[in-house]
């Protein structure tokens, strides 16, 4: 499958100052003086293309600070002037575009907790009708990737042509070393169904702290992002939110200059060549990756009729318990990551599983079973 967004390049809608694209500015408006001040220095080191803000703030409890409301608004006109960077705000209400667009915001930005509900994107989209805007619009707090492209289409959908996405992470019930996990593989999968979509990585909030937001803005260029939105503070250790997460300008400016820029391909027809070599090993090793796996297959599916015919359960515990400890122990001599060798095997394990329960059911999917019980789609 292939998404059909009618897209604009990034380049086409934006001046990027210097490589990557750099978004920043405060978690929140609080002050004029906070707001001018920081943006200012952010100008001054030369790597920021877009200055950020939140003005209004959804929070997950109440009585916290919401925002500084449409006042922020002012400032930002200010920031602007003062240092002639485009600006950007989140939007999750009509109200909130028209009062953005009428106070000449650059950029419109919907927060993950608006692209997880269709409504509020609707509303937003609706909003947006005639007007020409750029639109980036995050990741939904839950990783549901059809909720995002979802998101992006309505957008497109009301003639916006200038978005993007914002990969910022996802809430997990889990405790993690991160505020939100980063899933890469949402943003791989988003990247792939539409290759033209610009995507910008919001370390700040994957990260929820300053320490590791360098570790997680490399990797996301080395994922071939387009860029990354990073909160900055003049003051962070004062900051009305986001305090732990926020870097002061010339931390910004430092963290900026030490990444590590690479191209997705060099330009020496040496490396190409290499690179075709060794490319050529590898489509020659899955060939035999999935013939292999097709043939495993045939037996287990042998095996299911074998169980079907004499009553014997799918599930093996003992047997399944073996395969895992045989695996492993093979993969430690081969010095094979053990944590994806046991995902590899448990996903093949599981694939057996569900072949063999569809054996058990006279041939039908889960799939048929459950839309036919209930009418519903699984
Ligand atoms: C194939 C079997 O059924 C299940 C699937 C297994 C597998 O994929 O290797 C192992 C044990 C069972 O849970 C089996 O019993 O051997």
């Amino acid at each position: 499958m292939k998404l059909n967004l009618n897209i604009q390049p990034l380049e086409s809608w934006l001046n990027i100052k210097n490589e990557p694209l750099i978004i920043s500015g405060p978690c929140s408006a609080e002050t004029e003086e906070q707001l001018v001040s920081t943006a200012n220095l952010l100008a001054a080191t030369g790597k920021v293309s877009v200055l950020r803000a939140g003005i209004w703030k959804p929070r997950t409890r109440p009585g916290e600070f919401e925002g500084i409301g449409s006042i922020g608004l002012e400032w930002l006109k200010r920031a602007k002037a003062e240092t002639g960077l485009p600006t950007a705000v989140e939007v999750a209400t009509a109200k909130h575009v028209e009062e953005a667009l009428a106070a000449g915001v650059d950029i419109l930005w919907i927060g993950a907790r608006s692209t997880a509900n269709p409504f509020t994107v609707q509303e937003i989209a609706d909003a947006l009708k005639g007007h020409d805007v750029p639109v980036l619009i995050k990741n939904p707090v839950n990783p549901d990737i059809s909720l995002w492209i979802g998101a992006l289409e309505r957008i497109n959908n009301a003639g916006i042509t200038k978005i993007g996405a914002i990969h910022r992470g996802f809430s997990s019930y889990e405790k993690s070393s991160f505020r939100n996990e980063p899933m890469w593989e949402m943003a791989i999968q988003l990247k792939t169904l539409c290759p033209t979509l610009p995507i910008i990585n919001d370390p700040s909030h994957i990260c929820g702290n300053r320490e590791l937001i360098p570790y997680i803005a490399q990797k996301a260029l080395d994922l071939d992002m387009q860029g990354l939105m990073i909160e900055s503070h003049i003051d962070p250790s004062v900051a009305w939110t986001d305090a732990k997460q926020q870097v002061t300008p010339s931390a910004l400016e430092e963290l900026v200059s030490k990444l590590n820029l690479r191209d997705p391909e060099a330009p020496n027809e040496a490396f190409a060549d290499k690179l075709g070599e060794l490319r050529q090993k590898i489509d020659k090793i899955d060939d035999i990756l999935i013939q292999k796996l097709g043939e495993r297959m045939a037996i287990v599916e042998q095996i299911g009729n074998y169980k079907k015919d004499n009553k014997v359960t799918i599930l093996q515990v003992n047997r399944w318990d073996e395969i895992l400890k045989k695996g492993t122990a093979f993969a430690k001599a081969l010095k094979l990551d053990l944590g994806f060798t046991e995902k590899f095997l448990e996903l093949v394990h599981g694939e057996s599983i569900r072949k063999q329960t569809e054996i058990m059911n006279e041939g039908k999917t889960e799939e048929e079973i459950v839309e036919a019980t209930s009418g519903e789609k699984a």
